[in-house]
């Protein structure tokens, strides 16, 4: 049987709909190896301590397991119990006979493990990997000796090779240490899974890995639900100049399935517009994706605001986590305070963060027959003047919220510097749970004020978890909340709760 029979399986339209299937990825040992000379490429900014890193990871897993599959709480807390001196228990490592396994919380590693049992499609793994990663066919042919499993998965995501004894290793290719971040690796719009193409080759394999989990594993049987973006056919003839102009790139912090027939595209330092353009036609293309709308944000290049993920997600129905600086409201107001003669004097174009944002809006309704030659392109300047009176059209025309009752919420409660200290530590990259029970990191304090202030309780995932364990509260019954996760280490990798989700299953909200 395969997945989708076995489980009323994917579906997600919006960011906040009680989430109930996901698929992370947990630290591997590829992380272990980045050093600084490799920051750059690699898109990290520091080394990390992969122990603690997991540690802090591992309450992530439980609190997921709390809210999606309570039922395996009872295993994992008695292995917690059971090995408390280990690094690690064995329950947390995919690799492990004792792993969690659950259907709700899934694994990239662990359902990579279970292709691989099929023999014809180990081989064709091993051949696309190291096709794609180059590989000398003397590597091809050890890696096609390993008949375990769960060590060539292992091997195929960290690209470390041990010998039987495991006193030998040897790197056949590079890690790929942002695996964790799965957000990036493909987006579920309603029943549909569009696949990123990643901007940068240090996330290549994790898109090629995504791909043999979407298509023999998740959605086996039903594959015309896959989207792929690629290059156009021409591309390859295009001077070096174009190329970089139509490069088609596109990870999921860019795409966010917003509200049941509304997608919403971030064009960004990962997002091209070329991969922005094929997806709209693409969606549009096939009305059984649902989507009718499409809004397009154009953000500015740059690291700290990689995708739009990195600046503001949905909280609830009517809240939202946004980066201040890139909100036309609050430059507004700095600018109302004092007027900022310096940028008719500035010596370079001097432009404002959220000045630099552009906003499109295309509509095709359902009934109406895509035609590719149409523009679809709709004028909604007379309600959207920036991103944060976007979110606020997104409240009021998708959920029914009225327009005085609609709450942002600032990184660092809108001042500096904790607002840009913050948003680098992933105060707006949160992860809803539910309607206004959202997840994020325990070191955005400042943030937490703007939280407390609409009416927001502030817990530590420690503090909750135990009074699930002591049966004083249960995941129901929790409202209105932030929990944060310990993130001294996992907040080095550059991504928060958000990025380290790909939502499967949501409820309907
Ligand atoms: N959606 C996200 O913002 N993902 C975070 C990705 C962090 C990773 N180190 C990267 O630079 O790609």
């Amino acid at each position: 049987m395969t997945f989708m029979q076995q489980t009323s399986s994917i579906n997600v339209s919006s960011e906040i709909g009680t989430l109930k299937r996901l698929l992370i990825h947990s630290p591997d040992g590829g992380i272990g190896k980045v050093v600084p000379g490799k920051f750059k490429e690699w898109l990290y900014d520091d080394t990390v301590h992969l122990a603690q890193m997991r540690r802090e990871y591992n309450e992530y897993i439980k609190l997921l397991l709390y809210f999606l599959d309570p039922e395996k709480i009872p295993y994992i807390l008695e292995c917690e119990k059971k090995q408390v001196n280990q690094k690690q228990a064995d329950c947390f490592k995919p690799d492990n006979p004792a792993y969690f396994n659950s259907d709700k919380v899934l694994e990239t590693q662990f359902l990579l493990t279970q292709i691989l049992k099929n023999e014809a499609l180990r081989q064709r793994i091993i051949s696309g990997v190291c096709a794609w990663e180059g590989c000398s066919f003397a590597t091809e042919r050890t890696l096609q000796t390993i008949t375990d499993a769960a060590e060539l998965a292992k091997v195929l995501i960290t690209g470390v090779l041990h010998n039987k004894d495991k006193s030998i290793k040897e790197f056949v290719f590079a890690p790929v240490p942002n695996f964790i971040f799965t957000r990036d690796i493909g987006i579920t719009i309603n029943d549909h899974l569009l696949l990123s193409n990643a901007a940068t080759a240090a996330r290549e394999r994790e898109n090629l890995l995504m791909k043999f989990i979407s298509f023999y594993y998740l959605f086996e049987g039903n594959e015309d639900k896959l989207i792929e973006i690629s290059e156009s056919s021409d591309f390859f003839l295009l001077d070096e100049n174009e190329q970089k102009d139509f490069k088609t790139s596109v990870e999921g912090g860019d795409v966010m399935m917003i509200a049941p027939n509304h997608l919403l595209i971030g064009v960004s330092e990962r997002t091209t517009p070329s991969a922005a353009d094929e997806v709209i036609h693409k969606i549009f293309a096939n009305n059984k994706t649902g989507i009718e709308k499409i809004t397009v944000i154009k953000i500015p290049h740059h690291r700290a605001v990689m995708h739009i993920d990195t600046v503001f997600t949905h909280v609830r129905k009517d809240t939202w986590v946004l980066f201040g600086k890139f909100s036309e409201r609050v430059g507004q107001e700095r600018n109302d305070k004092q007027f900022a003669y310096y940028r008719y004097l500035l010596d370079k174009d001097y432009v404002p963060e959220h000045e630099s944002i552009e906003i499109f809006r295309f509509y095709k309704p359902i009934a109406e027959t895509y035609q590719p030659g149409k523009d679809y392109l709709t004028d909604i300047s007379d309600k959207v003047k920036g991103l944060e009176s976007l979110l606020r059209s997104i409240s009021i025309e998708d959920f029914g919220i009225a327009e005085s009752d609609v709450k942002i919420i600032y990184s660092g409660n809108n001042v500096f510097p904790h607002d840009e200290r913050e948003q680098w530590t992933d105060s707006c990259n949160l992860l809803a749970l539910k309607n206004g029970v959202v997840v994020g990191y325990d070191r955005n304090e400042e943030t937490f004020k703007g939280f407390m202030a609409n009416g927001f309780t502030v817990i530590k995932v420690g503090e909750l978890l135990k009074k699930f364990e002591n049966n004083e509260l249960t995941p129901a019954e929790v409202k209105d909340t932030l929990i944060v996760l310990p993130s001294a280490e996992l907040s080095r990798a550059r991504g928060g709760a958000h990025c380290m989700s790909m939502p499967l299953l949501r409820e309907k909200i």
